[in-house]
């Protein structure tokens, strides 16, 4: 089984706003309010590619009850843990450019959170952890280090993609993978990680530091897969972009729905690219179809 965790899901609140200027009256021209939070979206996609997860993580109030009954909709399993507060709302603003506001996580109480620590302890090997999102403030930022401790003896694979010094706690643990983009790459090292170069350069150093498989998404310049015997690099899919997100979120996904069945990186990395670019290509987080049209335009090839 595939367990997602969010631990600071959100409603993604879509709006469309014809010449957005700040400080005056705008007007919305269409709106949209999806299920949202990295993990949730890995267990959206992994979902319309056909494989079955369930979702951890911290979920609340009103906001909450949005997203439970939205994921029962798609037939995905949330086995959340209940906090007091509102889940966070999360403002997606499309005009001439993508602003995108977050919002503020609910309180999480210890309590709480050892509930949720209780659940990791069902993960066999058999499972994948997928760890992925912002740590709410209530929460230390070592809180992903500690869930790859907590699950370690049990074998389950490790999946984390997470930003800053949560992203720096999650590599002393060492994951199975990790899937930053290459301005969180960067940000790790203190570094600007631009081009592909870059990203081998710094994704070795991933490597090196005991993480066995990295992929480094790089938005409309594609993707970069390292392990400790092969690079590989995977183009961008060719399509007008509609919606960059969730594209990181789709290529976890996307790898991870082929990797469960053929345990091919190679293929996993391309399926991943093709999500990613569906994804950007797409109103909602891609379809099976689109996957499956972009698919075989995508050539990775070893760098
Ligand atoms: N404009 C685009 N055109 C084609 N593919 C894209 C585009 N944006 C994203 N993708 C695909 O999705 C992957 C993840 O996107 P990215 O924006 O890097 O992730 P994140 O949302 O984590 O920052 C990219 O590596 C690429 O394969
Ligand atoms: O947990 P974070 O880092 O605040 O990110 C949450 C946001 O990221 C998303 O999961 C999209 O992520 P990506 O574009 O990186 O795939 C949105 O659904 C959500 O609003």
């Amino acid at each position: 089984m595939i367990y997602t965790c969010t631990l600071n899901p959100a409603i993604d609140y879509f709006i469309q706003v014809d010449n957005f200027e700040a400080g005056k009256l705008n007007k919305v021209k269409a709106d949209r309010k999806m299920p949202g939070g990295k993990g949730i979206n890995v267990s959206r996609v992994l979902d319309h590619l056909g494989q079955t997860s369930k979702c951890l993580g911290f979920i609340g109030g009103f906001t909450g009850d949005f997203i439970i009954s939205e994921l029962k909709k798609e037939g995905i399993e949330p086995n959340f843990v209940t906090v007091n507060g509102d889940t966070r709302i999360n403002v997606k603003l499309k005009s001439d450019s993508e602003t995108e506001i977050n919002g503020v996580a609910p309180a999480i109480t210890d309590t709480q959170r050892d509930a949720l620590f209780a659940k990791l302890d069902t993960l066999t090997a058999d499972d994948i952890l997928v760890l992925s999102g912002s740590v709410p403030a209530t929460l230390p930022v070592t809180i992903y280090k500690e869930m790859i401790e907590r699950v370690s003896g049990s074998g389950a694979k490790v999946v984390a993609d997470t930003s800053g010094d949560a992203f720096k706690e999650v590599v002393k643990a060492k994951p199975f993978l990790v899937k930053p983009n290459h301005l969180e790459l960067g940000d790790y090292f203190g570094v600007d990680v631009e081009t592909v170069e870059d990203v081998k350069t710094y994704g070795r150093k991933l490597v090196d530091l005991g993480i066995e498989h990295v992929i480094v998404s790089m938005g409309g310049k594609g993707a970069v897969y390292i392990d400790k015997d092969l690079i590989l690099f995977a183009p961008p899919a060719k399509g007008k972009l509609v919606n960059s997100v969730g594209a990181g979120d789709s290529m976890v996904g996307g790898f991870l729905s082929e990797y469960v069945t053929s345990q091919d990186f190679r293929k996993a990395f391309r399926k991943g690219a093709a999500a990613g670019g569906a994804t950007a290509f797409s109103v909602d987080l891609c379809s099976r179809e689109k996957v499956e049209e972009l698919l075989p335009t995508i050539e990775v090839s070893e760098i």
